[in-house]
């Protein structure tokens, strides 16, 4: 019987297997062994045989491929913080291929479309292949998707790559279909993108709030919508550049919360069919707020909601002192000086042709140079519910719209009943006392008949004050009275 000892390797063929080695890393000592086993003489000979056969041809396989691959394949590499991630994955979920994928991620929700009413249901998940390549035909050409995980600073993250080969022209024209169908099914909806961890991200599509459903002030809402019309119009860049004046717009909307603020911003996004970017500046430092700067597209709403939590710490103002502490005291502190927002904002670096939206609740703590014109063009006041405001909010609850789907036990006050009715609530409820919100919320919770909501208004305005006084609301709407 042969032992270890008695078993002499050629010392030949060493040369050969480390050139070997080179192309099939691993093989020197898979063939030592198995020049061990053939030795051996015994019937583990043909197993060896095979298994070697199967290794190499793997090997080979995999070297072949990998070579067309790097000369006659196209590829498109694809960011997992750009859109164009989330224009792919849509499709992708879509395909059967994803749906045989033994490695996936789930999605819950945003990217499928319903097709139909019954299809509808709670969290409904949509899967995209994960870690690994996955084959397709498209237009009869082969196509592989492959996702991989890479590290993104302290943390990881999904990066895929669409390659074919042949004309990269189908290639482009596969992501074309990609963006179509994202475009579909955004269509009528405004994209919110938020920032996660530097970058942004989609994170809502909403319905298009028709700018009707926001009520306040008509002439004001048409002074505003004129205004970014002018500045959106197609020769306007050109005007602005012609004249060496930056070509961006700024709007501070202000007043107490529930006001409507919000609620103007996403309605204005949608009635220009813009994405909004919404910087949260209470959770963002300068280097990330610089980054995100750069990455907005060119023509976008950028929404900062709640303004005033920029910190004042490094304000330009020139104050003294006390006048910073008393100021300081009043609002909560952000962790971004203002002079980076500043910067940011109007500075060499920052963007141009973006809309940009201001709210704030507390517009006296605010800083000068933030709201200055330049930076601020327009500020608009959105007060509490005044009776145009709380007739319109009546009507809107409580009048049929067309597409309302009738309750069949249940028949519709006449538009002229419903006014009535609007009447006699905005005798009862006093200007200038409670948000928009408040009285909607309200008119919500009583929308099976405009009398009941009359009829219980006084019960509600008693709830209201008595919560309010519990509360010790001292940014009080309007001071309670005993
Ligand atoms: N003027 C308004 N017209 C119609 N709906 C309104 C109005 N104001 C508030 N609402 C309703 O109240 C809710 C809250 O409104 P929104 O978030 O826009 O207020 P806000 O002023 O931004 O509040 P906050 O300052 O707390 O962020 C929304 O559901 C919105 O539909």
């Amino acid at each position: 019987m042969a032992t270890l000892n008695n078993t002499t390797p050629t010392p030949s063929i060493l040369p050969q297997v480390s050139v070997l080695d080179f192309f099939l890393p691993g093989s020197t000592s898979i063939i030592t062994t198995m020049e061990l086993v053939l030795s051996m003489n015994n019937g583990a000979r043909p197993l060896f045989v095979c298994l070697l056969l199967l290794f190499l041809g793997r090997h080979i396989c995999r070297y072949i491929w990998g070579l067309a691959e790097t000369y006659f394949a196209s590829t498109v590499h694809i960011s997992y913080s750009t859109e164009v991630y989330d224009m792919v994955v849509l499709w992708v979920a879509s395909q059967p291929f994803a749906y045989r994928a033994r490695s996936s991620l789930a999605h819950v929700g945003w990217t499928r479309t319903f097709r139909s009413e019954s299809e509808k249901q709670k969290k409904p998940l949509s899967y995209s292949p994960w870690d690994g390549t996955f084959y397709f035909i498209y237009k009869n050409h082969l196509f592989w998707f492959r996702s991989t995980e890479k590290d993104a600073g302290y943390r990881k993250e999904e990066a895929i790559t669409i390659s074919g080969f042949g004309s990269p022209a189908v290639l482009k024209q596969l992501f074309d279909h990609c963006r179509d169908e994202y475009l579909r099914h955004t269509h009528n909806k405004t994209t919110v993108f938020e920032h996660q961890e530097g970058k942004w991200k989609r994170t809502k599509v909403r319905s298009i709030r028709p700018l009707s459903t926001v009520v306040m002030n008509e002439e004001e809402k048409e002074g505003l919508v004129k205004d970014i019309e002018g500045f959106l119009n197609s020769r306007s860049r050109m005007w602005y550049t012609n004249r060496g004046i930056p070509y961006r717009r700024g709007y501070l909307l202000y007043g107490l919360p529930g006001t409507g603020k919000s609620s103007l911003c996403l309605s204005i996004a949608g009635r220009f069919d813009l994405d909004v970017y919404v910087l949260n500046i209470s959770d963002i430092d300068a280097r990330s707020l610089n980054t995100l700067f750069t990455e907005l597209p060119s023509s976008c709403v950028l929404l900062l909601e709640d303004v005033d939590a920029v910190s004042m710490t490094q304000s330009r103002q020139v104050e003294t002192n006390s006048e910073r502490a008393e100021k300081n005291s009043k609002k909560p502190e952000g962790k971004l000086p203002l002079s980076n927002l500043l910067n940011a904002l109007d500075g060499i670096s920052s963007h141009e042709g973006r809309l940009l939206m201001m709210t704030t609740n507390h517009i006296d703590h605010l800083d000068p140079a933030l709201i200055r014109a330049g930076r601020t063009d327009k500020r608009i006041e959105l007060p509490l519910a005044d009776k145009d405001v709380m007739f319109r909010l009546f009507c809107m609850v409580f009048k049929q719209s067309t597409s309302d789907i009738q309750d069949p036990g249940k028949p519709a006050e006449d538009d002229a009943a419903v006014e009535q009715s609007a009447h006699k609530f905005v005798e009862k409820v006093p200007e200038m006392e409670f948000s928009p919100a408040e009285i909607q919320s309200f008119l919500l919770e009583h929308r099976g008949s405009a009398c009941a909501a009359v009829r219980k208004s006084e019960q509600w305005m008693a709830r209201m004050r008595m919560e309010r006084k519990k509360m010790g609301r001292t940014d009080s709407l309007v001071t309670v009275s005993d």
